[in-house]
This record gives C-alpha cells, structure tokens and sequence, in this order.
C-alpha cells in the first residue's frame, strides 16, 4: 500500500504542563511547563535518564496522571484545562488511545485472537466481527499464521506484534509505548519498530515511544529529551 503523504495534523497537543507529587517537604516536581505538538504520521521518542519524567509525561498523555497545571488537546479535543474537561476518562483512553508495553502483557488464557478481539468487545463490538478484525490486524502486523497460538507459544517479538495488534483494536490515532523493544534483539526491534512506523504512515496515528534503546533511535522521526522535567527538544 502506498503510504499517505506526511501530514501536520496535530493529534497531541500540550502547552504549560506541569506535574507535582506530595506537598512540602516531600514536594517533588517531575514535569515542569512541557509543551509539545505531536502530529498524526509520526513516530517520536521520550529519552532522559531514571526520574526525568518520562513515565510521567507519558501517563499523562494516557490521561491516567492529572496534570498540577497546563493544558492538553487529543485529536483536536481539549481534554485537560487546569482540570479534566471529560468524566469519562476510560472511554476517551478506550476510543482514542492505544497502549504498548514493555512486555506485552498478554492474558496467558486467551489465544493471539481473543486477545485483540477482547479489546474491541470492550466498546462494544460483538465477538464474531471482533474476531474477524483481530485476524485483519494480527495479519497486517505480519502474525497472523499464529492467530491460534497461546501467549506461552508466542516468541518475545510474535507477542509483541499480537500486543501491537491489541493496541490497535479500537482504531485509535494515538499509540503510547513504554520500552516496547527493550525485551527483544537488534532484529525483532527493528522488525517491531518499522511496523510501528508503518501504521504511523498509513493509519496516520501518532506514536510516542518512551526509549533507553539505542538499536532504535535510527527509527524515530523526532526525539525529546527531558531533563528533571524539562523538555529540551
Ligand atoms: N506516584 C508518584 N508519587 C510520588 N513521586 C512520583 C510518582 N511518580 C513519579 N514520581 C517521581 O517523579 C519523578 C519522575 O518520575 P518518572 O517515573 O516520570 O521518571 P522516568 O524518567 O520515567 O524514570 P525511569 O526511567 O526510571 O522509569 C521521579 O522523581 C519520581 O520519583
């Protein structure tokens, strides 16, 4: 399939975010006024050393840590002004996000296509079209001969694809990673991370990928460094 020309649409969107846990003494700032626009097509990095924030920015682009201040747009929606702009943040998170992991998280008692299709039946989508669009996906992510397959059966790169397809379920155009490759050698990362890019291009979604990896940072269209919670891009 021709890949679609790069666009600028930007699909994360954050301006003055800032993030403090406790208060006082135990006071810690663990993101300090991060702005950055993310668009759809590309595939970005996090990378800062231990407790720069990282983990954090990405969760609160998961909308799963509140930010202390700023402002945030997903897809275009303003999701967070000084507070939640949504109460149903699951929903947003389910319609809007897709989650990889560093290990793939798989439930051990369901095969490769019940774990994709599992995802869709969350919003509501009946099990047979579910299944059918696992298979679509877990073919499109080149795994698809092990559709039948149970997480224990599955190589550390087949199951992160299978994880990839589940993330991929509801179609969404924001896909966040933690460490996606750190579990697998310089070939099946490089495999997971020309995918990743692949679906960047076509589904014109945005990737942000939390990174140590250095077999990977050839593949990142753009890198931003946090330091103490700060970003200098
Ligand atoms: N729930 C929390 N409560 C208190 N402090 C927290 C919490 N989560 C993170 N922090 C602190 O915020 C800072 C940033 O942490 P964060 O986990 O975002 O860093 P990181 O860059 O992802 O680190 P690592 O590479 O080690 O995973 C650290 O000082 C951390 O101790």
């Amino acid at each position: 399939m021709e890949s679609p020309p790069p666009s600028s649409q930007p699909l994360v969107e954050l301006s003055g975010i800032s993030k403090h846990f406790g208060e006082g003494a135990a006071r810690v700032d663990a993101l300090h006024g991060v702005a950055m626009t993310i668009s759809a097509g590309e595939v970005v990095g996090l990378l800062g050393p231990s407790g720069s924030g990282k983990s954090t920015l990405l969760n609160v682009i998961a909308c799963i840590v509140e930010p202390s201040e700023g402002r945030m747009l997903l897809d275009g929606e303003a999701v967070f002004d000084g507070r939640w702009l949504r109460r149903d943040l699951r929903r947003l998170r389910l319609e809007k996000i897709g989650f990889v992991f560093q290990t793939h998280n798989l439930l051990p008692f369901l095969d490769a296509t019940d774990n994709v299709a599992l995802a869709m039946t969350l919003t509501g989508e009946g099990l047979d079209a579910a299944r059918r669009r696992a298979w679509e996906l877990l073919d499109y992510l080149q795994v698809g001969h092990r559709r039948y397959a149970m997480p224990a059966q599955l190589s550390g790169g087949e199951a992160q694809r299978v994880a990839i397809a589940r993330a991929l379920a509801n179609r969404p155009r924001i896909i966040l990673a933690d460490e996606p490759t750190a579990a697998l050698d310089s070939v099946r990362a490089g495999i997971v991370m020309d995918l990743l890019s692949r679906l960047a291009r076509e589904q014109q979604a945005a990737i942000v990928t939390v990174t140590h990896d250095e077999k990977i940072m050839d593949r990142l269209d753009r890198i931003f460094r946090l330091r103490d919670g700060r970003l200098n891009a």
